[in-house]
């Protein structure tokens, strides 16, 4: 058992499983967002976390302890601080889900399983939306992945038939899985498909608590009817995106930015601008043009985040 160095309390609705142990003492599983804080952030709960502690309240649990972690996803929080933000503990399998039909990117993939490996859980590769593209186009899409990551397995799917073997096999009772990949992927419409219910449209679960008042609470562990649980948190569908919102991503792009430098116009898009050096390097052959249109989805997909964090921003204050 790992000590942590204060005390969480907080709603009986953002703790499942909550079992007797010995005594007064309980265990339970972090399964939301909770409301009070004193711990360091090193120590402070995630998601999927098992705690130990006592209920002090008919809806409140003391945390007193966080069991050893069997995996820890976090993300490198930008800038000079060393810390690091926890986002799903215990994650036995990391979904990396791709689409079949567009945005195929080897490089972000791997940026995706270091990630995993790193947190200490296994990444297993998912092709989405399969039906979108031809049987031969899915053949070398898939040994494509197989050669280039060799070792991890890669499963199919699609939300018109019935979700594979090969997938289900990574759901195991009493085991945690989580999705990370990119936007509009497909990952909420297979986490709807695998608990066979509309998740995303019932995630804001309205419950009494115990004094029969109506809370609102975001559920982010979901159990499946086998058993097994599913993390699906905003944070850690971000996970890889963010780290390369910082350095990975300046770097990658490092070229783009230093030939923007010659642009005419200083807040030149690169589009149909005149003057653009961007636009003059592609016609050049000096920069690939793959480079730039991964450059432009990234950038695309960084405002979406971020739109998305400001309003939830605004929705807080
Ligand atoms: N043809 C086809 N379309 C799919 C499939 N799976 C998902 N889609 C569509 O793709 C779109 C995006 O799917 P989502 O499940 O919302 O994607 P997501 O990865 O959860 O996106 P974020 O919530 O932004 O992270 C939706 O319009 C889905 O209907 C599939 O297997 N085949
Ligand atoms: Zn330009």
């Amino acid at each position: 058992m790992e000590k942590t160095k204060g005390i969480v309390v907080f709603q009986g609705q953002d703790i499942s499983k909550i079992k007797q142990v010995d005594g007064t003492m309980i265990t339970g599983r972090v399964s939301g967002k909770f409301r009070k804080q004193v711990m360091q952030p090193s120590d402070y709960p995630v998601v999927g976390d098992e705690v130990v502690g006592h209920m002090s309240d008919v809806d409140q649990m003391i945390i007193q302890e966080v069991t050893t972690r069997k995996s820890f996803l976090q993300r490198k929080v930008a800038g000079n601080r060393q810390d690091e933000q926890g986002i799903a503990a215990n994650v036995s399998t990391v979904f990396i889900t791709t689409s079949a039909n567009e945005d195929f990117n080897l490089s972000r993939l791997e940026r995706f399983t270091t990630i995993v490996w790193d947190s200490g859980a296994t990444p297993v590769l998912v092709l989405t939306k399969t039906d979108l593209v031809s049987a031969d186009k899915l053949s070398s899409l898939v040994d494509e992945l197989e050669t280039y990551f060799y070792g991890i397995s890669v499963c199919q799917t699609n939300c018109y038939t019935e979700i594979n073997e090969d997938l289900k096999s990574f759901l195991n009772k009493g085991e945690i899985v989580a999705f990370i990949g990119s936007s509009g992927v497909g990952k909420s419409t297979l986490l709807n498909q695998l608990l066979q219910e509309e998740v995303q449209t019932t995630k804001e679960i309205r419950e009494d608590d115990a004094r029969g008042k109506h809370t609102t609470t975001s559920r982010h562990l979901f159990t499946l009817p086998n058993g097994a649980m599913v993390i699906d948190t905003p944070g850690m569908r971000e996970v890889g995106l963010e780290t390369v919102s910082t350095s990975a991503f300046d770097h990658q792009y490092q070229v783009i930015y230093d030939l923007a430098e010659t642009c005419r116009f200083s807040d030149c898009q690169h589009q149909t601008e005149p003057g653009c050096g961007v636009k003059k390097a592609i016609e050049s052959g000096e920069l690939d043009e793959m480079i730039f249109k991964s450059y432009l989805k990234m950038e695309r997909e960084l405002a979406f985040l971020k739109a998305k964090e400001d309003k939830k921003q605004r929705k807080i204050k």
